[in-house]
């Protein structure tokens, strides 16, 4: 509850600010560990649920409620759920790669040992921005965001969690990467760092644009990352360099089990 009224300051200091669409990280109301997901574990709707719809609606804002253990049908999900102005859910997204990494020296983590994989994109509309949801460690599938970009989304929402062995070498970088190949916006809401609690989060939440240039980011602590994104930059961007309209599909075509490379003819 501590965590939630942090949080809940936080949302209604940016609103104060002028935030029309608010982001909160990965497990923003639960320790990230394995160790706490049972207790946390919740129905969507449900409490926090009941809290987040309440905060967008007090605050008149867009809240992409960052993760919260979700118990479905007897499984367990990392799931991220978008508020609107009047309260109503309008996206829900379920992390669709678990975090299974083992790194000798530095981090392990078996999220797939607790929770079970989302099976769909989730995207949303609003001030004319088509908006997809990824959940940290999801960042790093290339496939997932050109998805998104195929589908029509201008900005791709990664809340999450990224740790002191990942974070300094990926974290920036893959949102940079995302951001450069599918000309869209890419924005993380990160835990900050808590060296006493049981994960420790490298923090750096950051808003990139389409051309990979870094618009706002935070440092470890708790912090609010304030952008202003730009629909006609969007499009500008893929004016400029047409990557988004050469796709030479005529010659590859990336798809599971059917990989497709024209052969080269002699
Ligand atoms: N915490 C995550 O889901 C991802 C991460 O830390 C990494 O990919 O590295």
């Amino acid at each position: 509850m501590k965590v939630f009224l942090k949080c809940l300051a936080k949302v209604k200091e940016a609103t104060g600010h002028g935030a029309e669409l608010i982001v909160l990280p990965e497990c923003f109301n639960c320790p990230y560990d394995e160790n706490y997901f049972t207790d946390f574990a919740e129905a969507i709707p449900g409490q926090s649920s009941n809290v987040l719809s309440n905060v967008a609606k007090e605050n008149g804002i867009y809240l992409v409620g960052g993760s919260v253990v979700e118990k479905l049908d007897g499984k367990f999900y990392n799931t991220c759920t978008v508020w609107s102005p009047d309260g109503e859910l309008v996206a829900k997204y379920q992390k669709a790669h678990p975090f299974d990494i083992n790194i000798p020296g530095g981090t392990s983590f078996k999220e797939s040992e607790f929770f079970s994989p989302g099976t769909s994109f989730a995207t949303f509309d609003v001030f004319g921005f088509k908006i997809g949801l990824g959940i940290c460690y999801d960042l790093r599938f290339a496939e997932l965001a050109q998805v998104y970009a195929r589908l029509g989304c201008h900005v791709i929402i990664y809340p999450g969690a990224f740790n002191m062995t990942t974070g300094p070498l990926h974290w920036e970088l893959l949102q940079r990467i995302r951001a450069v190949d599918n000309q869209v916006y890419i924005a993380s809401a990160s835990l900050a760092r808590d060296t006493s609690g049981p994960f420790i989060a490298w923090g750096h939440s950051t808003v990139v644009d389409p051309l990979g240039k870094i618009l706002g980011t935070a440092q470890e602590k708790e912090d609010i990352v304030y952008c202003e994104l730009d629909l006609k930059h969007v499009n500008k961007v893929r004016k400029m360099i047409p990557i988004t309209f050469q796709r030479r599909t005529d010659l590859y075509d990336v798809v599971e089990g059917k990989t497709f490379i024209s052969e080269e003819k002699s």
